[in-house]
Formats: C-alpha cells, structure tokens, sequence
C-alpha cells in the first residue's frame, strides 16, 4: 500500500500559473529524489504533503488519511505526528547544548521527551560526541546532521528535505545524504528529499521529475 498517493493535484498561488503535480505513488520506507528546474514547485510539493498548503485541485492521501477532508487544527495534529522536516539551513538556539535544543523541541509537540529515544538517535547518526556543544560552535556538516536527529525526534513516518544539502561541500554532502537515507531505511521512515543538487542524483533509485 502507498503511504503516500496523490492524484491529479494541483496548487495555484493567489495570482500565479497553476502548478500540476505527477501522481504520486511512494511506499512505507521508501526514499524519492524530487527534482526540476527552479520554480517548478518542488517547495509546494513538499508544503502540499506536510499541510502547510491545501491542494487547489486533486486528492491527497497519507496512509489512510484523505488530507483534503482535514480541518486545519487536524492537519496540525497530522503534522506534527507523521511529519519531520529538514530544511537547506538548521534551526537551533544559540543559547542551548544540542542536546537541550533535541529536547526543547521534542517538547514543543506537548510530549515528555523520550531521553533514550534521544540518546540513540545521536548514537546512530555518529554525533553523541558532539551533544554538549552549542550551535555557534559546530561546522555546518555537523548541523546538518543535528537537522536529521530534529526531524526525526517525534518519530514521523515521512521526512521532507528541502535542498538540505545546497550549503554543503561535496564531502559533507556525500556524508549528509547517506546518514539520512541509512537512518531512515533503519528507522522504519519515508524519506522525500527536493534538490536541483545534481550530486544527489545517483545516490537515489526512485525519482520524481517536475517540468
Ligand atoms: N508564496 C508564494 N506566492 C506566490 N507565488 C509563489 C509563492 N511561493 C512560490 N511561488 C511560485 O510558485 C512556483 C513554484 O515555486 P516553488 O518554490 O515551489 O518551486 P521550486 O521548484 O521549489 O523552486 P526552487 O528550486 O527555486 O526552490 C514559482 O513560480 C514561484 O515563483
């Protein structure tokens, strides 16, 4: 069964072309290349998946969940329990350890941090070395691979990434993108990452092409 499936969706900003979106059939545990030029609605796609945006047109289902039938405080639920996010720059606060940023924002879902959960997220992504450090003080690799453990702290069944990879050198990028692939393949989770980064290209089998 598709986790992900959307049918002749569409989206169009208040004055903008309408953007057609491909069906989409993307399976538990699978990971997806989303590429096209700039400006072909990659960045929508992946607001369309996480409900920050309401498809214009077409259907949108997440496991068994008809995304279009949602009120907006159930889309929040929504995200904040299937939803992780990585973004082509980290959010962290300055002022706290990695470690107390982990676990500030396991805490802004309204649950209790799981500390173990935590603890063998950063041993799995080869950062627990790193845990007592602060943000300021941290190459922006080893953020990105903070932005990885963040997105997966609540347990989501998806992570979107957005140009995660843009700020990163190649050895960084290469180390970036396969944590992310490796952990999610570990971890049970959907993995869709949105580039025009041509460096990702052979490192994914499944692929999702915008015009
Ligand atoms: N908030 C907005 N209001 C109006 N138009 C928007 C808005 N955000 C994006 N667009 C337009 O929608 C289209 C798709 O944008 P989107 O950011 O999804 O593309 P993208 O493929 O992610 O591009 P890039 O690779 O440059 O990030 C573009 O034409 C863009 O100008």
């Amino acid at each position: 069964m598709a986790l992900i499936k959307t049918e002749a969706l569409s989206y169009q900003y208040p004055g903008g072309k309408i953007l057609n979106f491909p069906a989409l059939q993307i399976g538990i545990n699978e990971s997806w290349l989303l590429t096209g030029n700039s400006g072909s609605g990659k960045t929508t796609l992946l607001h369309l998946i996480s409900g920050i945006l309401m498809p214009s047109s077409g259907t949108l289902q997440i496991a068994n969940t008809l995304l279009n039938n949602l009120r907006p405080a159930e889309i929040d639920v929504y995200r904040a329990k299937n939803i992780g996010m990585v973004f082509q720059k980290s959010y962290f606060i300055d002022a706290l350890s990695m470690h107390k940023n982990l676990l500030y924002f396991a805490e802004l879902s309204g649950k209790k941090a799981d500390i173990e959960f935590v603890n063998k997220l950063l041993n799995d992504l080869g950062i627990a070395n790193l845990a007592r450090k602060k943000p300021t003080t941290l190459s922006s690799g080893e953020l990105q691979r903070f932005s990885i453990a963040r997105a997966l702290i609540n347990k989501p069944g998806i992570i979107l990434a957005d140009e995660p990879t843009s700020s990163l050198d190649d050895d960084n990028c290469k180390r970036f993108i396969e944590l992310i692939i490796g952990i999610c393949k570990s971890y049970g989770v959907t993995l869709v990452v949105a580039t025009h980064d041509a460096r990702l290209k052979k490192e994914f089998v499944n692929t999702i092409q915008l015009n």
